[in-house]
């Protein structure tokens, strides 16, 4: 699992070790692991043109220390002091023993430095930053041409708790974080801003920190949960996934929502509704029936709502049965706040950020630049775990760290691949797993299948669904390298 912490508890934690250690340990290892990187991504140091931009906290301090590791292996390193007389006085003179120079923001040569660096660290802000990039900041980084970026702990301008980016903030190549992930280097904006994170053990244990704010699974977490049969199993052990979708307009919804549930793991995949013939051409294994979904026979869990039309007495008696139910599209509009909330069993709400948007009562734009405070409110309100789809995607339930999706390609935004991820996420809730790991596990199959459907050229929400067996092979097998 990766776990990333609050600002709050890695601050806690970083006090625990520097009360066990000698002053300044922590500021040295992460200008060590910094300088490292920085020294491999430019592969020869000698003769390097590195610029440091400058903040006034130990954020700076970090990229002073580093340069002047640099500047002892041969870089000419210069750095820009956003705030001189707040410079980090031990990093400042570090930097000038080894030969470094250093201007103020407001001088002439500050943009001429920035322009001609080879690579250009960002020591701005770190944790202690609030806000987007100041004026002055905003203009030095303008002013990069062809520069690797590096990052000090987080690109300046991103909300570490969050992700969230209100005006400018630093385009990273690399960034370079200490002691721990923070949310906002996982979750998008933040994310897209980060480029590659680096993380360097500056010797926070994980006891040091407390909570996880968010955590990604990993291949070894998603093969831990996923569902295989053993050798008692029958169909109706290993889950009856029920589908309740499509209507006359939109029986394709039907039809992807099966084809997600047939490889999620489920062993028998029940349709109700108006689209049985179409879902039944493509997919005979499907049990189908046209009646109400109360007297479809058993199933485990629930999906409801893709292509559903208006269907409000269906998606009523779904919510009524008190086995997990997932919620998706037409699903999410018609479903009531209170009828949710007092469900018994729980409930998997798959909203994408319009769709968040309209529950939430707020415009798009907001949900998209806010993902975690709009999936934890959501979660709130209904009671429910959500899961918030778009370039991140987002697991989140009343309690637990929040789940974040480390797969996925934008090639995924297109028609009906969600529709495959809801019969997925279903399908695994039959199967047994709880709404956290339904819904993360889905979204991480759902990802890999689209890179693995598309390799860099469109793809059909049919290809992804086809993907998701090759795709379970290769995180299921123990043996991988
Ligand atoms: N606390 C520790 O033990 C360690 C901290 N480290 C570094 O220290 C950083 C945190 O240092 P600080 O707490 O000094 O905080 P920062 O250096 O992140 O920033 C705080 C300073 O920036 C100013 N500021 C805030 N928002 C700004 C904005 N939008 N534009 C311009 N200036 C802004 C504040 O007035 C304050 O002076 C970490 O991110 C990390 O890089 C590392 O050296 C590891 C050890
Ligand atoms: N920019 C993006 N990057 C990665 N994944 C994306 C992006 N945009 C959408 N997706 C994914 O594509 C799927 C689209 O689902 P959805 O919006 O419900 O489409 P539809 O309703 O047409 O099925 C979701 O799994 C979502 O997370
Ligand atoms: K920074």
């Amino acid at each position: 699992m990766r776990t990333a912490y609050s600002v709050e508890s890695v601050r806690a934690g970083e006090r625990v070790v520097m009360d066990r250690g000698p002053e300044g340990v922590l500021m040295q290892r992460a200008a060590a692991g910094l300088a490292a990187e920085c020294a491999r991504l430019l592969g020869k140091v000698y003769g390097a043109r590195v610029t440091l931009l400058v903040g006034s906290g130990d954020n700076g301090g970090d990229a002073l220390y580093a340069g002047a590791r640099l500047a002892r292996r041969g870089a000419g390193v210069s750095a820009v002091l956003l705030a001189p007389e707040r410079a980090h006085t031990g990093g400042l003179a570090a930097l000038r023993a080894a030969g470094g120079l250093v201007v103020g923001a407001d001088e002439a040569r500050a943009e001429g430095v920035v322009a001609r660096a080879g690579l250009v660290v960002d020591g701005i802000v770190g944790i202690g930053g609030r806000g987007g990039l100041r004026e002055d900041a905003a203009r030095l980084v303008a002013a990069v041409r062809d520069a690797v970026v590096v990052a000090v702990d987080l690109p300046s301008g991103v909300d570490a708790d969050t992700g969230e980016v209100h005006g400018d903030a630093v385009r990273a190549d690399v960034t370079v974080t200490f002691g721990a992930y923070k949310p906002g280097l996982l979750i998008d904006p933040g994310r897209e801003y980060a480029g590659v994170v680096r993380l360097v053990d500056i010797g926070l244990a994980p006891a040091d920190l407390g909570r996880a704010e968010a955590e990604a699974l990993q291949f070894a977490d998603v093969e831990r949960l996923l569902p295989v049969p053993g050798g008692e199993s029958d169909k109706y052990r290993r889950g009856v996934v029920g589908i309740v979708a499509g209507s006359e307009r939109y029986p394709g919804a039907a039809v992807l929502a099966v084809a997600g549930a047939l490889r999620g793991g489920a062993g028998a995949v029940r349709y109700v509704g108006p689209a049985a013939d179409a879902v039944i051409a493509r997919f005979p294994e499907t049990l189908v029936s046209t009646g109400p979904p109360s007297k479809a026979g058993r199933v485990q869990a629930w999906v409801v709502g893709p292509g559903l039309g208006e269907d409000a007495e269906r998606l009523g008696e779904v919510l009524a049965a008190d086995v997990p139910v997932l919620i998706d599209a037409d699903g999410l509009r018609l479903a009531g706040e209170r009828d949710v909330r007092e469900r018994r069993a729980p409930t998997l709400l798959t909203p994408h950020a319009g769709e968040a948007a309209a529950l939430l009562g707020v415009a798009r734009e907001e949900v998209e630049a806010g993902r975690l405070s709009a999936a934890r409110e959501l979660a709130r309100r209904y009671g429910a775990t959500v899961l918030l789809k778009g370039s991140t995607t987002l697991v989140a339930s009343g309690e637990g760290p929040v789940r974040v999706n480390p797969t996925g390609t934008p090639w995924l935004a297109t028609a009906g691949s969600g529709d495959v991820l809801s019969g997925l996420a279903g399908s695994l809730l039959a199967a047994g797993l709880d709404a956290r790991d339904a819904g993360s596990v889905g979204a991480y199959l759902h990802g890999l299948a689209g890179r693995y459907a598309s390799e860099g050229a469109p793809v059909g929400a049919h290809d992804v669904a086809n993907a998701i067996p090759a795709v379970w092979r290769e995180v299921g097998r123990p043996d991988r390298g």
